[in-house]
């Protein structure tokens, strides 16, 4: 997809691979922000404990970036158990999974990223698999196929998923929790940007924090990926220190304006005041007048663009926002969606990032 490497895209870059290992909080002590989320979780892993027995499956929804593999790995080493990783595309015959599950010691977690993705056939061995411990291998093929039943270890399924609402019911049922990740505010950001910066040994000014923060799109990876942008420029500009001036003077450099939009973001915007009116306008029609695709703009630009109450989706087409006008240094016309529409704090919109219109 196009505008993929873009760096306010919340979704893993190729880049971001050694990094995002490096900085991944390791407890849940470690671990910043989402408090009901970490409280829920140390309910229910405290409690198994207290029990001696293997802890409920578990679902972390919520859009990329917001730290559910960082969150999977902490389940496994606060349980004290050993992780196994795997992700929905890979587990495309019921066969790998079989495999994965018979393996499995008891007490393992097992870890199952995009589990919206995963096939149905596998989905169908999963369901036996968390609810009786127990699969059926088919064996042969034709009328002469016989079905073996084996025993699986007991196990915590952890499932990660930006798409909740694509899971099917029986398998989003089986789990005994689910953890609804939250955009972070910016102060929880600040945080995140000062332990990176701890980390990889940057000088960090604390407004220069709080000005990175806000432009971060209330996602931790993303972030991440512009303290190391405004590292760069500190350090062939300046003298390495991240001031507030300097992390201007970078994200100017990156496009990534005072709230976070970058240059597509904008372009998408203004399409749809100048060139629109401000809508209401088909997606498809605005992806042509920013030349981009259509899957780019809902996917990429759209839910951010929302969540921050700058455009609208409405049964007829995108709608721009007061806001919108504003933030492009506009006046809006009398009857614009008011201001404040949408923006009831980050991560409200449970459906954003499930299949809309
Ligand atoms: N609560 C947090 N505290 C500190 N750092 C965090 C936190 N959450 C996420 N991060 C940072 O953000 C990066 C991305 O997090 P992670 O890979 O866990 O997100 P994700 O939700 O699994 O994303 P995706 O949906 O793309 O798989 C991590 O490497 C880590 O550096
Ligand atoms: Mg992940």
């Amino acid at each position: 997809m196009e505008g993929e490497d873009r760096t306010v895209n919340a979704g893993r870059l190729a880049a971001d691979g050694e990094l995002d290992a490096n900085l991944r909080p390791r407890s849940l002590a470690d671990f910043i922000g989402q408090a009901k989320v970490r409280e829920q979780l140390e309910l229910v892993l405290r409690g198994a404990q207290g029990r001696g027995g293997t802890p409920d499956h578990i679902l972390l929804s919520g859009p990329p970036g917001l730290g559910k593999t960082s969150l999977a790995m902490i389940i496994a080493s606060e349980l004290g158990s050993a992780i196994r990783v795997t992700s929905g595309p890979a587990l495309e015959r019921a066969g790998d999974l079989a495999a994965m599950l018979s393996n499995l010691i008891e007490g393992d977690v097992l870890f199952i990223d995009e589990i919206h993705r995963i096939a149905r056939p596998a989905e169908e061995m999963l369901y036996l698999a968390m609810e009786d411990f127990r699969v059926d291998v088919v064996v042969g093929k034709g009328p002469g196929a016989t079905s073996i039943p084996l025993d699986v270890a007991p196990f915590t399924l952890v499932g990660a998923t930006t798409r909740s609402g694509a899971l099917t019911s029986p398998l989003r049922d089986r789990f005994g929790f689910t953890a609804h990740m939250e955009f972070y505010e910016t102060d929880e950001l600040v945080a995140v940007l000062a332990r990176s910066a701890r980390i990889l040994g940057i000088a960090l000014d604390d407004d220069a924090a709080v000005e990175v923060a806000g432009r971060s799109r209330g996602t931790p990876r993303i972030a991440n990926r512009l303290l190391r942008r405004v590292r760069d420029y500190a350090e062939v500009r300046g003298t390495g220190e991240v001031t507030l001036p300097i992390a201007r003077a970078a994200l100017t450099v990156y496009d990534v304006d005072g709230r976070g939009l970058d240059r597509l973001d904008r372009a998408v915007l203004s399409a749809l005041v100048q060139g629109f009116g401000g809508g209401p306008v088909g997606v498809s029609t605005l992806a042509v007048a920013v030349g981009e695709e259509p899957a780019t703009v809902e996917e990429v630009c759209e839910p951010f663009l929302v969540r921050a109450g700058l455009i609208a989706r409405t049964p007829r087409g995108r709608v721009a926002t007061a806001a919108a006008w504003h933030h492009l240094g506009l006046v809006p016309p009398a009857d614009a969606l008011s201001a404040t529409w949408g923006v009831r704090g980050l991560g409200d919109e449970p459906n954003l990032f499930d299949e809309v219109d």
